[in-house]
């Protein structure tokens, strides 16, 4: 669990968050066998900070590309996520905008509900608003540039930040909704994402052959040949899918690495 300034005193039910501590992440760090994944849950009170990611592109040595999604979990009414600015921005622009503030006022915020999904590429300048409990599955990277933190007493990285900063709109394909997406949330350059109900159909199960980490959002998954098991709150590792057992599943996440 990660204390951070804009996380929250209280969790959801199936997390238990220390008393006194402001929790706004819980990392589930990375199994030795899928190393390329980083998932995270997120819960916010206040406004993350105005960043962006590299690339593996344009990641420096000792920084690693990081795209990452959201899956939203709960949305407060109003809640709201900022993702690439309302027009075409220089670098120039963008770096006034930072040092005065304004950048804010810049972005694009978009209106989120429960079951909304954004793909993040490297590059995309944005901010997560209050109110949200979100799903982040990431390159297993911790490279983020903070343009602008609202006056709050953290470093910021303007000049990396400016190098590798898209000055653009964030493209509509980008975004989506479980309905409209179907199980497939995500089949990007990095990894996959599914959302499931219940037991995986066989076009799921061809899809998840090799190892995948499973997140329960209701329910239990199983694994069948380890004494393991997850449910809401939790992360399960699996080198197949065929090593798992969804009989009590509800609905579940499934990522793996591209390819
Ligand atoms: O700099 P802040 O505001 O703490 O935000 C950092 C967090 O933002 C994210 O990049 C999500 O946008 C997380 O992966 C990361 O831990």
């Amino acid at each position: 669990m990660v204390e951070k300034v804009w996380g929250r005193d209280q969790l959801p039910a199936s997390f238990k968050a220390p008393s006194g501590e402001r929790i706004g992440e819980i990392w589930f760090e990375p199994p030795a066998e899928l190393p390329q994944l980083l998932v995270k849950y997120l819960f916010t009170s206040e406004k993350l900070s105005v960043q962006v990611h590299p690339g593996n592109h344009n990641a420096l040595d000792g920084e690693a590309g990081k795209e990452e999604c959201w899956f939203v979990l709960h949305a407060d009414e109003g809640a709201k996520l900022a993702i690439g600015f309302d027009e075409e921005l220089t670098s120039e622009q963008i770096e006034r905008a930072a040092r005065d503030g304004s950048i804010e006022g810049l972005l694009t915020w978009h209106d989120v509900k429960a079951g909304d999904v954004y793909y993040l590429p490297a590059g995309t300048v944005h901010a997560i608003g209050p109110g949200l409990s979100l799903v982040e599955v990431q390159q297993n990277s911790d490279t983020t540039f903070r343009l602008y933190d609202y006056g709050r007493p953290r470093e910021l990285h303007l000049e990396r930040a400016l190098a590798v900063a898209d000055g653009g709109p964030y493209p509509a394909e980008q975004m989506g909704t479980s309905t409209e997406r179907g199980q497939t949330l995500v089949d990007g350059a990095h990894f996959r994402l599914d959302r499931i109900e219940g037991a995986p159909d066989d076009q799921i199960v061809s899809a998840y052959r090799a190892g995948l980490l499973v997140l329960p959002l209701e329910g239990t998954v199983r694994s069948i040949d380890r004494d393991a098991a997850a449910c809401a709150g939790e992360c399960l590792y699996a080198a197949s899918i065929d090593a798992l057992d969804f009989s009590e599943a509800g609905v579940t996440l499934l990522t793996r690495p591209a390819g």
